[in-house]
């Protein structure tokens, strides 16, 4: 028996950079943190300590922000594939490389009735994400948006599952539904040099189509709101394989207003934040091979 290393990968974590897009008077903002991640053969630095293939965490880091300063950003998506690229082109040991990024967004403050030139207001409406593995002529994009917490005050049921000695929970055919959307897409014919998804109509338009699926479907359960969710997205836009999303239960329980000699009518809940339930899954096209490699390293579920 050996005891030998296994799987390993090691880069940047969560580098933040602020790009500002001077070049007119209407500056651009992007707010990032890029997390670098390279895979290939560093196994003597894990059992010898021997650095020679070790391209730093330090040199990963201050590559994010040159390329920031020389290219720019534009998507996010095309940033992480420039990163990707150059760091699986520079040494032959470097094979793969999983460039994720998480862009927060900044909206413009609205100052004498128009939006202002350079003064911004955090975005409430969550973040955007990408993670790209480059790995060869393969670039894998999976791309998606965290933190976007909706809620509908009814259209929303819960009725028919099983009952045995252990269950309290009453049906119900109308309840708050809440839930703080995680959403991961993988998009199509991202290996090609040009071409490929316009990534910035598709950022705006899959979360737009999450939340009007969210508003729109009568939901029986969390479950079939999440399926329609992603079912919605596959159907809209053909450059997307697969869909997979978390979506935690953000339960809304009626407060016993009886003690107090109170109705309660709907109207008056306690917002718990914990135990919530968490539904999550998958939604996919059965005629589009899986793509293992673009998931690697995100974690997820199932
Ligand atoms: O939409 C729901 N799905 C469940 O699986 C579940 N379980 C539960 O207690 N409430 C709910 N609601």
């Amino acid at each position: 028996m050996a005891i030998v290393p296994g799987p390993n990968q090691y880069g940047k974590a969560e580098v933040r950079l602020v790009h500002v897009d001077r070049s007119t008077p209407v500056h651009r903002i992007s707010d990032l943190t890029v997390s670098t991640a390279l895979r290939g053969d560093f196994i003597a630095a894990h059992t010898a300590g021997d650095n020679s293939h070790v391209l730093t965490t330090d040199t990963q880091k201050n590559v994010v922000y040159a390329f920031a300063r020389e290219g720019g950003i534009g998507e996010i998506e095309q940033f992480a594939i420039r990163l990707g690229r150059h760091f699986t082109s520079g040494h032959e040991w470097v094979t793969a490389a999983r460039i994720e990024i998480e862009q927060s967004g900044w909206d413009r403050i609205t100052a004498d009735g128009r939006a202002h030139d350079h003064s911004f207001l955090r975005s409430g409406g969550g973040r955007r994400t990408t993670v790209v593995t480059v790995e060869a002529d393969t670039v894998h994009v999976v791309s998606g948006l965290a933190g976007v917490v909706v809620l509908k005050t009814t259209g929303s049921e819960f009725r028919g599952f099983p009952r045995d000695r252990y269950t309290t929970l009453a049906e119900t055919s109308d309840r708050i539904l809440a839930t703080e959307v995680t959403a991961r897409w993988r998009y199509l014919g991202t290996g090609q040099a040009t071409g490929g998804p316009d990534f910035g109509r598709l950022a705006a338009e899959i979360p737009r189509t999450l939340l009007e699926t969210f508003a729109q479907v009568h939901s029986l359960a969390l479950q079939q709101t999440l399926h329609r969710m992603g079912e919605a997205v596959l159907v809209r836009f053909p450059e997307v394989a697969e869909i997979r999303l978390s979506m935690p239960n953000k339960h809304h329980f009626l407060v016993d207003l009886a003690p107090f000699g109170l109705d309660n009518p709907d109207s008056v809940y306690l917002a718990a934040d914990r135990p919530y339930g968490l539904i999550e899954g998958t939604v996919l096209r059965d005629d589009v091979p899986a793509a293992p490699a673009a998931w690697y390293g995100t974690p997820g579920f199932c």
